[in-house]
């Protein structure tokens, strides 16, 4: 089933066209990863499907109801950053009279909360956790109102290799247990050994899109 439908979509900001003609949809299960270099649009399609950006062309269509998490790009969280890690998450729960949390949404959030490993963290300032527990904290809100489609943009362009595994191991158990992926990176790697599908955005403004096993490599395109 689709959860999202984009049809020849073209995107611009001003008369700088960004994407044109762009086709593909995320389905329920997909792990789809969007690659491509900087500036090729990933980010500026993520706007679209979110919403912030009006298309120029084309239509973009949400299955009914669709819930997203999102994990964005960027957060300059300062180390003075005061919220609780378990506060932080909690942010997200669209049901909460913050901070007169409903007793389903204390379980909610603690079942977010132990499934993102982040028990023992939990009362402690979100500025004073490491790289890999902020983005679990990120990770954990964006999944804590339980959506249908989770995405994830390169949210993991600052960690070591093996804390981006470790955050995308979480991300796929919670994919096998019937979540929807749309990951956006540059990293090759990342993309083989978690995607189930490619939309690959190309440097002259055309795309390809399969399954993983046909996402040509990095050196192929660069060649191109
Ligand atoms: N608000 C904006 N106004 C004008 N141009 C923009 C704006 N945001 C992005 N762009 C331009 O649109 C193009 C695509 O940017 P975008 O951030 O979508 O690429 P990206 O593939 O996500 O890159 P990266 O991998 O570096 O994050 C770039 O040329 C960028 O400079």
């Amino acid at each position: 089933m689709a959860l999202i439908s984009v049809d020849d979509l073209s995107l611009a900001y001003g008369d700088h066209t960004v994407i044109e003609n762009l086709s593909f949809q995320v389905n329920s299960g997909d792990f789809l990863v969007m690659i491509g270099e900087n500036g090729a649009g990933k980010t500026t399609v993520v706007r679209a499907l979110l919403g912030e950006l009006k298309p120029r062309r084309g239509e973009i269509s949400r299955a009914n109801h669709l819930k997203i998490g999102y994990v964005p790009q960027f957060r300059n969280l300062p180390a003075n950053y005061p919220l609780a890690v378990r506060d932080f998450v909690a942010l997200n729960l669209t049901q909460s009279r913050w901070p007169w949390l409903k007793k389903t949404e204390q379980h909610r959030l603690d079942r977010i909360i132990r499934k993102t490993n982040l028990t023992t963290i939990e009362d402690r300032p979100l500025g004073l956790a490491s790289g890999g527990e902020k983005q679990r904290a990120y990770l954990a809100q964006a999944l804590v109102d339980d959506p249908q489609l989770l995405i994830l943009d390169e949210s993991t362009a600052s960690l070591d290799n093996e804390m981006k595994y470790d955050l995308l191991d979480f991300v796929a158990k919670f994919q096998q247990n019937g979540l929807s992926v749309l990951f956006i990176t540059h990293d090759w790697d990342l993309a083989k050994r978690y995607g189930t599908r490619y939309l690959q955005l190309l440097p002259d403004g055309s795309y390809q899109s399969g399954p993983i096993n046909e996402l040509p490599s990095d050196e192929e395109v660069r060649n191109v």
